[in-house]
């Protein structure tokens, strides 16, 4: 299948989860997140986690987000590059924080030169997507934005992708400029 097509599929797929199931893999997603973060907190090694400002039908962050700021981890955000617009760039992210939309209207935190966080400063990379396979493949919204960002990114084990279970197909046309993430925390244990 087309990349296109199979993106197109796995958004459906994703609208179309019912309400109850919807909070229900929700809940259980974030608390294998939240597990998993713990695992690497007892190692005192987690300083700042990168995550995403969920928005549409993906799945929702926030209850993972409001455990870190307990937790006092910094708490990054993705922010479209203003200059280098093919990229992103990361912004440390509090209740205080001023969001802005970017261009697909997704809140970001506005820019602010003091709170940017380079990327290799960020322990752990949350990152979203629409489709994914057992192998580490991938496949975002279709803007190439962490595929372009991460492209020579030397910690390729701190990329974890975050996702509904029925995100997962059989394999992903993966493309040479693909980022493959490291493993997926999803609603399955
Ligand atoms: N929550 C969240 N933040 C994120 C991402 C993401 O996937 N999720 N991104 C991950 O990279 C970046 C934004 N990437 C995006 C790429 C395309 C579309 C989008 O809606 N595209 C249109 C079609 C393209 C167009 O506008 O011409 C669409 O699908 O309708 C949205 C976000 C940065 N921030
Ligand atoms: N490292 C790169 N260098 C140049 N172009 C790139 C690179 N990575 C991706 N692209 C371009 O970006 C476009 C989108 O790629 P793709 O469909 O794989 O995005 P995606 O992984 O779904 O999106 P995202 O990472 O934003 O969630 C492709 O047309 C590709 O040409």
């Amino acid at each position: 299948m087309k990349k296109n097509t199979l993106r197109n599929h796995l958004l459906l797929l994703r609208k179309n989860i019912p309400y109850d199931t919807r909070i229900a893999l929700t809940t259980s997603a974030n608390t294998n997140l939240i597990e998993f973060i713990q695992t690497k907190i007892d190692d005192n090694s987690l300083k700042n986690i990168a995550l995403f400002h969920s928005f549409r039908d993906e799945i929702d962050t926030s209850l993972t987000i409001n455990y870190l700021l307990e937790k006092e981890i910094t708490v990054c955000l993705p922010i479209i590059h203003p200059i280098n617009h093919t990229h992103l760039l990361f912004q440390s992210f509090d209740k205080t924080t001023e969001m802005v939309k970017n261009k697909f209207g997704i809140l970001e935190p506005k820019l602010n030169v003091n709170q940017i966080i380079i990327k290799e400063s960020i322990d752990l990379i949350i990152l979203p997507l629409t489709g994914y396979d057992e192998m580490g493949n991938r496949l975002g919204m279709g803007g190439g934005f962490y595929d372009r960002t991460f492209e020579h990114y030397p910690f390729k084990e701190r990329l974890i992708g975050f996702a509904f279970s029925i995100q997962k197909v059989g394999s992903i046309p993966a493309e040479p400029w693909d980022l493959k993430i490291a493993r997926i925390i999803s609603d399955e244990p």
